[in-house]
């Protein structure tokens, strides 16, 4: 990495690879605080495969479980995120994006190490998981009751909602199994945008919208950076990352290669990845 970036951006791993202590800027409010944070998934049955001579042979070897593998997804991750942050997440694939969202979310416990957030953090897609063979008005409804809407409240943004969606005429009466990827990302957006979310988690959910939707999206996501906490966006699109992100996470290996502003560090990993 050139000495450049290094001076202009915090690198977050320590000489010997560990993370490095937290330190919270006393000038801001943090929201999402990182603290070397380690997720080992644990896979069974990874050994071989499952048939009757396998099992058997478990037997002989009075192993009572298949074997189990494990992946180190975040091996010591430290960051804060502060009021008004939005974050994108980069990284190649396998890196470990997906597991430090949902590891935010609450939906991982950590190895090692932790996750505080101030507020309640909401991943996009999940804490309102649509339905595929309910219609579209349904999944609006039952997504705002599901992220803790009054049924009033649901009503007053019913068809702030649908507009926001943008969908095709008569789509929303139809089944979201009709829907095409990316008008299903446009209706998980726009249901998830409806309400305001200390921290909001989105995962490669504009990926599939076109520039048009991108666009609204971005002036979705500033409003919401104003009414939130923190947003943070993995996308594996850097334009996406470049047009609605005030700072990146550059991840490789469960690691942090590099926190900075925006241009500095997509610019590094592009000429790093020469993606
Ligand atoms: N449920 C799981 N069980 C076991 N290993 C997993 C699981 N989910 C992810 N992994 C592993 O954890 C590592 C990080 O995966 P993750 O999905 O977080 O990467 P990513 O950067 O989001 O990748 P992509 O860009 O392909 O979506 C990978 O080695 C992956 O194989």
């Amino acid at each position: 990495m050139a000495d450049a970036v290094k001076e202009k951006v915090k690198v977050s791993s320590a000489p010997d690879g560990s993370a490095p202590p937290v330190v919270i800027d006393p000038n801001r409010e943090p929201i999402v605080v990182v603290d070397d944070l380690h997720i080992i998934y644990r896979v069974y049955g990874a050994g071989g495969k499952g048939n009757a001579n396998n099992a058997l042979m478990r037997i002989v070897r009075r192993q009572n479980r298949p074997s189990m593998k494990e992946v180190h997804a975040i091996r010591g991750m430290s960051f804060v995120a502060y009021k008004g942050d939005a974050v994108g997440v980069i990284g190649t694939n396998g890196s470990g994006k997906s597991t430090l969202l949902k590891a935010i979310a609450g939906l991982l416990p950590p190895q090692q190490g932790g996750v505080y957030t101030a507020g309640q953090p909401s991943l996009l897609g999940v804490n309102a998981a649509l339905m595929n063979d309910l219609t579209g008005e349904r999944n609006i409804v039952l997504g705002c009751l599901a992220m803790g809407m009054g049924p009033d409240e649901v009503k007053a943004k019913y068809d702030e909602v649908v507009k926001f969606a943008g969908l095709k005429d008569g789509f929303i009466q139809l089944p979201m199994r009709a829907y095409s990827s990316g008008m299903g990302s446009r209706l998980r957006f726009a249901i998830a945008a409806a309400k305001s979310h200390d921290v909001l988690l989105i995962d490669e959910a504009l990926a599939t919208g076109d520039a048009k939707f991108r666009r609204k999206s971005k002036a979705k996501i500033d409003e919401l950076r104003k009414e939130a906490g923190a947003v943070f966006l993995v996308a594996h699109q850097l334009d996406s990352i470049r047009e609605m992100c005030n700072r990146v996470l550059w991840v490789d290996e469960g690691r942090l290669v590099m926190d900075g502003d925006t241009d500095t560090v997509v610019d590094a990993y592009v000429e790093a990845t020469g993606k």
